[in-house]
């Protein structure tokens, strides 16, 4: 039997899943939480119920890579590379050229490599996995899969910006949106569990985690999206501010005196829950924090809460209505109390769940209340099996 791995490099995580196929069992999953920050986390689960837990940094995605392959040996989850004959790495940013997942090769890494300056926070760490897996599996049948893919083909009056039509023509700039493996995965169960095609479908996909975005999905495709040019733009995260005036990012880069290349580190890496509270980046410790009564702590979580409420709202509109509004990701996936204050926001539009069923995390379940217009999901995602299914889905066309 030959194993096929998915590697998943967020901004903040490193999550893989080995499966066993064609049956696509999962024969071991992990994740690496907190690189970069002062002290990581990794938790691997193997075997039959096996787990293995570390607390140690990682400095950053390339030692979090490495870790996760020597793991694989260690823990004897495999007795040797060969045994995994497909990779598949996910990979934000694809631009207008990435229309879906690709085989890797030389030009297709020397492509991405190029469109890094599209998702800097996210690309230079794929390419870090992606080169590392292709020295210890040199025979593979490797392959990106782009978050962008699902939204390049948005409607051009969403994913353009109000600005002189040539930056479009000539250098690219749009909007690319990202998360559309996830978004594409959760619409994709979301239609299954409301027993409808999801081309009849409006829904309202709320990839919330480190990073953050919310889709709008019609005729089965994104319609529009949060994230802009680069995963920097759309609601707060957790390290990201989200939209900003640019007016106001110039006045900060001459008030700070620093570069533009400075003033999009800051907005990236310092900004978003971060910055606001001057506590953590991770929504876990901010709740904390509220309970105990820190003032800043709370005003964080209305901004966070606000955003994602805005961002609904104004899809509702563009769409003419939603039939559900989903929520994913580490934060949507298992924060009860932030999606009831979302939800408790969106009451006016018929949204409403029942407390007792949100009392839950990670499980795939209709949180809706009997006589809610609007129907509330709660959809853990999977990325990685998206990504097993394409790598599939182009070895057959290969
Ligand atoms: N129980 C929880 N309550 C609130 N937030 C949580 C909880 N568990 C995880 N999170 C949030 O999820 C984030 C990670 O989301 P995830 O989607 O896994 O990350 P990434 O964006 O790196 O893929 C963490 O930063 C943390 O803020
Ligand atoms: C694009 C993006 O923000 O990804 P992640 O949420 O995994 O950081
Ligand atoms: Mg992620």
């Amino acid at each position: 039997m030959s194993k096929t791995i998915a590697v998943n490099a967020g901004s903040s995580t490193l999550k893989f899943k080995l499966f066993d196929m064609p049956s696509e069992k999962v024969v071991a999953e992990g994740t690496i939480e907190r690189i970069g920050e002062e002290m990581g986390h990794a938790k691997i689960k193997f075997g039959d119920g096996q787990k293995h837990e570390d607390e140690k940094p990682f400095k950053d995605h390339g030692a979090a890579v490495q870790y996760l392959l020597d793991q694989l040996i260690d823990l004897k989850i495999v007795q040797n590379y060969d045994e995994i004959t497909a990779v598949g790495h996910r990979v934000v940013a694809g631009g207008e050229f990435f229309k879906d997942s690709a085989i890797i090769n030389d030009d297709v890494i020397k492509k991405i490599d190029e469109l890094s300056e599209y998702a800097p926070l996210h690309d230079p760490a794929e390419l870090v996995g992606i080169k590392a897996f292709r020295k210890v599996l040199p025979n593979a049948f490797a392959v990106a899969v782009f978050d962008t893919s699902f939204h390049v083909n948005m409607p051009k009056k969403n994913a353009l910006y109000s600005v002189p039509y040539e930056w479009y023509e000539k250098y690219g700039a749009r909007k690319y949106g990202a998360h559309g493996t996830s978004h594409r995965y959760v619409a994709g169960r979301a239609a299954e569990m409301l027993g409808k095609p999801l081309k009849d479908l409006k829904l309202i996909t709320m990839h919330i985690g480190a990073g953050a975005s919310i889709t709008a999905i019609k005729d089965g495709q994104s319609y529009d999206t949060s994230m802009g040019f680069s995963p920097l733009a759309g609601i707060t995260m957790a390290t990201r501010s989200g939209d900003v005036d640019p007016s106001l990012v110039a006045f900060m880069q001459e008030k700070l005196g620093v570069s533009s290349q400075k003033m999009i580190s800051i907005l990236n890496h310092d900004s978003g829950i971060k910055g606001l509270s001057g506590i953590s980046p991770d929504m876990r410790d901010i709740l904390a924090a509220a309970n105990k009564g820190n003032k800043l702590a709370q005003l964080t979580i209305d901004i966070y809460v606000n955003r994602i409420v805005r961002y609904v709202g104004a899809y509702i509109a563009e769409m003419g209505g939603a039939d559900a509004i989903v929520f994913t990701a580490g934060v949507g996936e298992n924060s009860a109390p932030i999606r009831k204050m979302v939800t408790d926001q969106l009451s006016y539009f018929g949204i409403k769940i029942d407390q007792d069923k949100n009392q839950c995390h990670g499980v795939e379940r209709d949180l809706s209340a009997a006589d809610a217009k609007i129907k509330t999901l709660l959809i853990p995602t999977n990325e990685e099996l998206m990504i097993v299914r394409d790598i599939e889905r182009l070895r057959k066309q290969a």
